[in-house]
């Protein structure tokens, strides 16, 4: 493997692009991933905004949904935004009928719990483990978190809801820092996988 931390981003479906400029500009070497074969090149990996059904679904149909499951067992280092945060979820408590997820962190999830499309809006918001300014959080029909077990951490709240949690190498967030421009939680995540990374090889 080269020396470039390479973060790949799920394209199946979602702000797929969006996703791979943030990482590059966090610097990583930045992939879309959509065979298994492409999922076992990558250091880390994000799951990007969209309709987590429609994911999941599309995951099972290219083969997708058991490797993706293993890899993250494995304890690859994942980022879920918004649908993303819905397919590392545990439990959803909503689901559409036949909805799967890909797991890994403790947590029960309301899809949609923010309202619909045009009830959009944006926060600032205080994430532990990013410095500085608050981030301007983008909020698009969006989940939040109703509860997390014992190893889950909570990193951001918005008015008493939980919306940016990690667990071991999981992270995950109910808005979308990809459409910002600040890059810092894409920040936070490439050094996850670089310490991940240097674990791994010692
Ligand atoms: N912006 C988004 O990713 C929306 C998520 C969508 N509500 C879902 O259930 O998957």
């Amino acid at each position: 493997m080269s020396d470039a931390l390479v973060i790949g981003v799920l394209a199946l479906q979602g702000d797929v692009r969006e996703h791979l400029v943030a990482l590059a500009a966090a610097g990583a070497a930045a992939r879309p991933v959509r065979r298994p074969e492409e999922l076992a090149e990558v250091d880390g990996l994000v799951l990007p905004g969209g309709e987590s059904t429609t994911i999941s679904k599309l995951a099972t149909l290219f083969g997708l949904m058991e490797p993706l499951r293993a890899r993250v067992a494995d304890g690859l280092p994942v980022y879920g935004t918004c649908a993303g945060m819905i397919l590392l979820a545990d439990k959803i408590l909503d689901p559409r009928s036949g909805q799967e997820t890909i797991g890994g962190i403790d947590m029960i999830v309301r899809r949609n719990a923010f309202g619909r499309q045009n009830e959009s809006f944006e926060a600032a918001l205080d994430i532990e483990g990013v410095d500085g300014d608050p981030v301007e959080g983008v909020f698009i029909r969006a989940p939040w978190v109703e509860s997390v077990g014992a190893a889950a951490r909570v990193l951001a709240e918005h008015e008493g809801h939980i919306v940016a949690v990690r667990q071991g190498n999981a992270l995950a967030t109910s808005f979308h820092p990809e459409l910002t421009g600040d890059h810092r939680v894409h920040g936070l995540f490439a050094d996850m996988v670089r310490a991940s990374r240097t674990r791994g090889s010692l």
